[in-house]
């Protein structure tokens, strides 16, 4: 098994790569002096497959644990059914040491780490995540939240969790679709730090594509250590954090204006960064070339680059909901070659909206 730790003090965590680590879970909570009841947050989609297998797991650990599906889907990042994870975690009798785990992708790990982050004030977390978008980002690095419908993650909180167990024989079962959603958030670390790492998913389309598992592991562990590196220096996104937001300004708003789901976050985030791309350009920070690089990669991966059906002034108006917005300024994560962005906080409307216009 490949560890990342995670440093931040008496709040570090590790992560925990490997084929088959879901059958670790329960000697690793035991580690970390676990016991008693635990509640196990999964959606209907992947606790059909997982959900048996975590809970037998746990129950050989000495564990009482108890499985609560959810709906899959963006829509369950909500406040609504937030209330029903709490009214189950009260009827369960989970008190201040019982652990809640997260099994499934982003939009659980999200939900359950806001649980976790406020039921009794809070509670150990435990991420189990199984989408690929959530083992390279959403499971680490404490960032946890519920949507409002006005925008993305605007109830939530930065809250780490004890520990992140990432079992790469999960991406067997997950759709085409979501195998590409988490590969733009990989692209995402390429392009903000590692120029390795994006010449890998520029070389290596038919291994990742193909799931290979030495493939997979390599994507996964360098994505985990440079969003690991980056929170270890800036947990709370006072600054260096922005960068992990690189394309977020316009996903989130394409997110929200299109109606949750109806494009997943990572082909946002892929549309998101074709556009700071562009802006980065018109703003002369990187060539034209270097943005038909990106646009190259993110196509690659059978992501999209548009947004057809969204409005530019629509899109324009939720941009300073957007989380790095200050005093009305909006703060851009912007490229200026493979491995390295700048953030800016004075881009005209003009160069934004130019840009949108190339995107809808
Ligand atoms: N907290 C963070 O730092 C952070 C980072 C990135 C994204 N996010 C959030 O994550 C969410 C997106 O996460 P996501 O892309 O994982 O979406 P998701 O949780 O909706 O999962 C996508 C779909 O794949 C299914 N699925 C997951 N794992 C599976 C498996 N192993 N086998 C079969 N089906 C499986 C799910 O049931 C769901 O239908 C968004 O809400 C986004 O805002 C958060
Ligand atoms: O961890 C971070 O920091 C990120 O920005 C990672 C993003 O991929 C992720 O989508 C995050 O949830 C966005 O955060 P937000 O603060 O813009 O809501
Ligand atoms: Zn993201």
């Amino acid at each position: 098994m490949d560890v990342v730790n995670v440093e931040l003090g008496q709040k570090s965590y590790p992560i925990m790569i490997g084929p088959n680590s879901l059958s670790q879970i329960g000697p690793v909570l035991k580690e970390l002096n676990l016991a008693g009841k635990i509640l196990v947050v999964s959606d209907e989609q992947v606790g059909k497959i997982y959900g048996d297998p975590v809970l037998e797991q746990l129950s050989a650990a000495g564990f009482t644990a108890e499985l609560l599906l959810v709906p899959p889907g963006e829509g369950t990042k909500s406040l609504e059914i937030a209330q029903l994870v709490f009214t189950r975690a009260i009827t369960m009798g989970l008190d201040r040491r019982s652990p809640i785990a997260a099994l499934g992708g982003g939009v659980v790990g999200d939900l359950t780490g806001f649980i976790a982050a406020t039921y009794l004030r809070g509670i150990p977390l435990i991420q189990l995540p199984t989408s690929l978008l959530a083992q390279v980002d959403s499971s680490v690095g404490g960032k946890v939240a519920v949507n409002h419908p006005l925008g993305k993650n605007l109830i939530g909180a930065f809250y780490q969790p004890r520990a992140v167990i990432i079992d790469i024989q999960t991406v067997s079962t997950l759709p085409e679709r979501e195998l590409a959603t988490g590969l733009a958030e990989v692209i995402k670390h390429g392009l903000i730090a590692d120029a390795a790492l994006f010449t890998y998913l520029q070389i290596n389309h038919r291994q990742i594509t193909g799931r290979d598992a030495g493939a997979l592991t390599h994507i996964i562990k360098r994505s985990c250590e440079i969003k690991a590196g980056v929170v270890e220096q800036d947990e709370r996104e006072a600054g260096l954090r922005m960068i992990l937001n690189f394309g977020h300004t316009i996903a989130h708003a394409i997110e929200a204006t299109a109606g949750y789901g109806r494009y997943n976050h990572g082909e946002a985030v892929a549309i998101g960064m074709h556009g700071a791309a562009l802006i980065s350009c018109y703003l002369g920070l990187c060539t034209p070339a270097l943005v038909a690089v990106v646009k190259s990669a993110i196509s690659k991966y059978r992501l999209p680059l548009t947004a057809d059906d969204c409005a530019p002034a629509d899109i324009l108006s939720l941009l300073t909901r957007d989380k790095k917005t200050v005093g009305g300024k909006v703060h851009w994560v912007l490229l200026t070659d493979i491995g390295k962005v700048v953030i800016r906080n004075n881009v005209p409307d003009e160069v934004v909206s130019r840009a949108l216009t190339e995107l809808t």
